[in-house]
């Protein structure tokens, strides 16, 4: 090396230039009390969150409730991903896309380098070597990330494989890391008191497409600073999937065995809040099918060999939405969540030092510390848990899980589900007429906005593959990359495509469709559309179920009410029409020709 390093760095655990004079660059701008390698031990774990507890920041849950199980309470002004503050500084503004905020990456650097500039002082410098995917991939997709907040490590140790192992293997086989810089943005001063939930009103997210390096500013929670998750897997993945042939997607993967044993996995990308880590952990409710877990929210896909399309789950956790997720709709996320070793935020705790949000169990406590600090009760009027409180939680936690989770090379998928949370207009399932429709469909993805994004709630926007917030390129190339790499695809495994929703609504306001375990029912359907055994009725918009096709067994629904349910309502679809075409105009010349032509073939079957 022969080069006079930091006295910092006198105990880095790595020669690794590239590293090392990164790590060192950012020491030199953050000016941190000093450096922690991350080794990604139990024991290093334990030191964390004795200190975490001890600084207010986590609360140690009742060990016979939750064992090794911690509650954080984040900011209220920190609860969410800031869809607003988040930029992609690609060199050329056009390849941001009218999707993602763009800032010339030179004149971003400048802003940041000014907010970063001793943005670490009086705090500890954590650096954590990560791999999203496989250690033993056949290209493990490497970062590291340096953060400043010791939450971020215990989750990131949660959400991702980071320590030692992954450091010697980016160290030997010299590999490339994506450099991924966290700073909660509230330096110490001399003898000043820090505060639980360090962060700073001033919030950003940025990403550097060609480089290939994000830099997160000012804020504690999720996606905002566990950065391998939906900063590398997804906005910064994209990039890398668009230029080696591969796809990063917001879905689950799932596992499904009939009755006669024969395996099938599904892929379904839903916004977020819309359903993933349920559909991922179903319980089927009809006899003779099994689902086992892959993934919950972020799934890498490539063609194989034989043109089957085959797919893994970067993830080692689950970062999962709390409300809703209770013993009575996923009882399989609440055993895995009742096992410990899990990170709570912004839920509710209860009085003997567990947790509660609402929907965990039908009767709700008499009294709560709700996750402002504040005294609760059932007549409080507001919630307990906050809408967007979450569990995290190690994946190998689920006993649904299956085994193919930790196969490198994943499994292959048979279908792909793509769906969003409407009110109205869009049916229960729709079976694609083709792949190119199926990609028109994805494209065509629409939803309400939930809790998982600052900003208002229940408004309908576009959202691509659920892709709109995720997408680390401009839109209309990323939907050309979607037909482009399908032709590598062996046509005869391409999976099929459907569009579903689970989140229609009665003329009564209730949901159409109960839901949860009852999706069961519409995976099978699926499948049976696959080996052509169910049958469908041909609508414009493409093929649904026919009442008998859907196994309704031991349901307590009318034929009338699976109507309202599956039905295709030609006047609703003529009101949508005009929000489609305005969609696609915002695409310019980057929207690919094929869905063009799907737009007009709906248009032609619609009149
Ligand atoms: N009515 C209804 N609600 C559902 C269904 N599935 C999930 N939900 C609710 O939707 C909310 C979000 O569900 P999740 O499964 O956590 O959503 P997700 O897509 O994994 O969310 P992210 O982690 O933000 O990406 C929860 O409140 C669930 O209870 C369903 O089939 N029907
Ligand atoms: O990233 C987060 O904060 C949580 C999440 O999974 C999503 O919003 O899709
Ligand atoms: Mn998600």
């Amino acid at each position: 090396m022969g080069q006079t390093r930091l006295p910092l760095l006198a105990e880095a655990p790595t020669t690794y230039e590239p590293l090392l004079s990164w790590v060192e660059e950012v020491a030199e701008l953050t000016k941190p009390d000093r450096i922690h390698w991350v080794d990604g031990s139990e024991a290093e774990y334990r030191t964390l969150t004795d200190e975490l507890v001890a600084a207010g920041t986590l609360t140690r849950l009742n060990p016979e409730l939750f064992p090794n199980s911690f509650a954080a309470f984040s900011d209220p002004a920190d609860v969410a991903r800031v869809e607003e503050q988040t930029f992609i500084c690609s060199k050329n503004e056009r390849d941001a896309g009218f999707t993602n905020n763009w800032m010339d990456p030179d004149a971003m650097k400048e802003k940041l380098t000014g907010l970063f500039e001793g943005s670490m002082r009086g705090r500890t410098m954590y650096v954590i070597p990560f791999v999203m995917g496989h250690l033993d991939a056949e290209d493990p997709k490497f970062g590291v990330e340096i953060t400043d907040s010791a939450y971020v490590v215990t989750s990131m140790r949660i959400m991702a494989r980071i320590g030692t192992d992954v450091l010697k293997k980016i160290e030997e086989t010299r590999a490339f890391f994506v450099p991924a810089l966290h700073s909660v943005g509230a330096p110490l001063e001399e003898g000043q008191a820090d505060v639980p939930w360090p962060c700073n009103p001033e919030k950003w997210i940025v990403h550097f497409p060609e480089e290939r390096s994000i830099w997160s500013y000012g804020s504690g929670y999720g996606g905002n600073a566990l950065l391998g998750k939906k900063c590398y897997a997804l906005r910064i993945a994209s990039v890398m999937a668009r230029d080696e042939s591969w796809l990063a997607e917001h879905m689950l993967i799932l596992k499904l065995t009939s009755p006669e044993g024969k395996a099938y996995h599904v892929a379904a990308a839903f916004p977020s809040a819309c359903g993933k880590t349920n559909l991922a952990l179903l319980d089927p409710t009809i006899k003779g099918w099994k689902v086992e877990t892959l993934g919950d929210d972020i799934t890498w896909m490539r063609f194989g060999k034989q043109g089957e399309l085959r797919a893994v789950n970067p993830e080692a956790g689950l970062f999962g939405v709390a409300p809703g997720t209770g013993w009575g709709t996923n009882p399989n996320a609440m055993r895995a969540i009742a096992k410990g070793n899990s990170i709570f935020t912004n839920v509710a705790l209860t009085d003997d030092g567990g947790v509660w949000w609402e929907g965990m169990t039908d009767e709700v406590p008499a009294h709560l510390t709700d996750w402002r600090g504040d005294d609760w009760t059932p007549e409080a009027g507001r919630p307990a848990a906050h809408p967007n409180s979450r569990f995290c939680t190690p994946i190998d936690q689920i006993d649904m899980l299956a085994s193919e989770y930790f196969a490198p090379d994943g499994v292959e998928v048979n279908a792909i589900l793509f769906g969003g949370r409407r009110k109205t207009t869009i049916p229960l399932v729709t079976q694609a007429r083709s792949w190119a429709n199926g990609i028109f469909m994805g494209a065509t993805l629409s939803s309400e906005t939930t809790a998982a994004a600052a900003g208002a709630v229940g408004v309908v926007r576009r959202d691509p593959m659920a892709m709109l917030p995720f997408i680390g390129y401009d839109a209309g190339d990323y939907l050309n990359h979607w037909v482009r790499v399908s032709g590598k695809a062996n046509p005869a495994r391409l999976p099929k495509i459907f569009l579903v929703n689970w989140f229609r609504r009665t003329r009564e306001g209730g949901f159409a469709w109960p839901g949860f375990g009852d999706n069961s029912r519409v995976l099978k359907w699926a499948i049976e559309r696959i080996e052509g055994t169910a049958d469908a009725v041909e609508t414009p918009i493409g093929f649904i179920p026919t009442p008998a096709s859907l196994d309704l067994t031991g349901l307590e629904m009318t034929e009338a009410e699976v109507e309202e349910a599956v039905r295709f309502d030609a006047d609703e679809w003529h009101a949508e029409l005009p929000g489609l075409e305005d969609w696609f105009a915002r695409f310019g010349g980057s929207l690919p020709k094929s869905i063009t032509a799907e737009l007009d073939g709906l248009k032609a079957r619609l009149a």
